[in-house]
């Protein structure tokens, strides 16, 4: 499903300021595997994230999505393999128009051009029903404008409309840190059952790492543009917090306490 062979990206190359941010990374996910990122500030997640939505071009090594190699491949042709959630909430919704103008914008994501984006009634009525799995109201809201949503509702409405269209990938970028603990673990629980549901593959940056154990499959420590740590399922299970640490501690020769790895 996403295939990530030596990918390779440094900043400022050949200067004082160069920063390799992924040496050479390789990574599979399997169809509907859900893996959680964690690791250090500038380990690289995010950059990975860039990388795989094609908003960062890599300097060397390869992606593939279902077997397609994408990364040379525009972000405008990619965008339909791939839903992105990002930590700000007003990053992936236009406050200005309604919420089914925002869906219906993001109904037309990676499809042919000269599709109208349009609010047909069958589309309303699609929205609707969408929109009441969220169970937060907002099938009822429909032509609210999206900058009076709160940040929860405005994060649940990013997941819908990133998912809907059922893409390959789905990416997201501490799409929870924003918000406050109930609100976040709402979040949560829609993001498991979005992924559920649909079999979606996916990626989750996160700093909690309680929120890193208990979610997904699969774990996925990165450090210094490196994968340090790879966790399975079972070994996900039978993890904790302070084995994680410790972990980090005996892989990097570190000596972290949480806050470190949570900040
Ligand atoms: N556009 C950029 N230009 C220059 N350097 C960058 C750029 N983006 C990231 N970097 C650098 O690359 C490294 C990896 O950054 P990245 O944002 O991927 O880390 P991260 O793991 O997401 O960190 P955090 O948890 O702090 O968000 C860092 O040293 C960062 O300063």
């Amino acid at each position: 499903m996403l295939t990530i062979t030596d990918a390779r990206k440094t900043f400022f190359p050949g200067t004082v300021n160069e920063k390799p941010a992924l040496r050479d990374i390789t990574l599979h996910l399997a169809p509907g595997d859900f893996a959680t990122i964690i690791g250090s500030n500038g380990a690289g997640k995010s950059t990975l994230l860039n990388a795989i939505s094609g908003t960062l071009p890599l300097d060397a090594g390869s992606i593939q999505i279902d077997g397609i190699v994408v990364n040379r491949m525009n972000d405008h042709r990619r965008a339909r393999f791939i839903g992105r959630v990002f930590q700000d909430p007003s990053a992936g919704t236009a406050p200005s128009l309604t919420i089914q103008e925002n869906m219906a914008i993001a109904l037309r994501r990676g499809q042919r051009r000269g599709l109208g984006w349009g609010v047909t009634s069958a589309r309303k009525a699609r929205f609707r029903d969408e929109l009441a799995t969220l169970e937060l109201g907002l099938e009822n809201r429909l032509t609210a404008k999206v900058g009076l949503l709160s940040g929860g509702q405005r994060q649940a409405l990013s997941l819908l409309m990133a998912t809907f269209t059922q893409p390959n990938i789905l990416l997201l970028d501490e799409h929870t840190a924003a918000l406050d603990p109930q609100r976040a673990e709402l979040v949560t629980r829609l993001t498991q059952s979005v992924v559920h549901q649909h079999g979606l593959t996916t990626l989750m940056v996160t700093h909690n790492m309680e929120q890193a154990l208990r979610v997904g499959n699969r774990l996925i420590m990165m450090h210094d543009g490196q994968v340090i740590l790879e966790l399975d399922a079972d070994q996900k299970k039978t993890t904790t917090v302070p084995d994680l640490l410790r972990e980090f501690e005996k892989i990097k020769g570190a000596t972290l306490d949480d806050r470190t790895l949570l900040s």
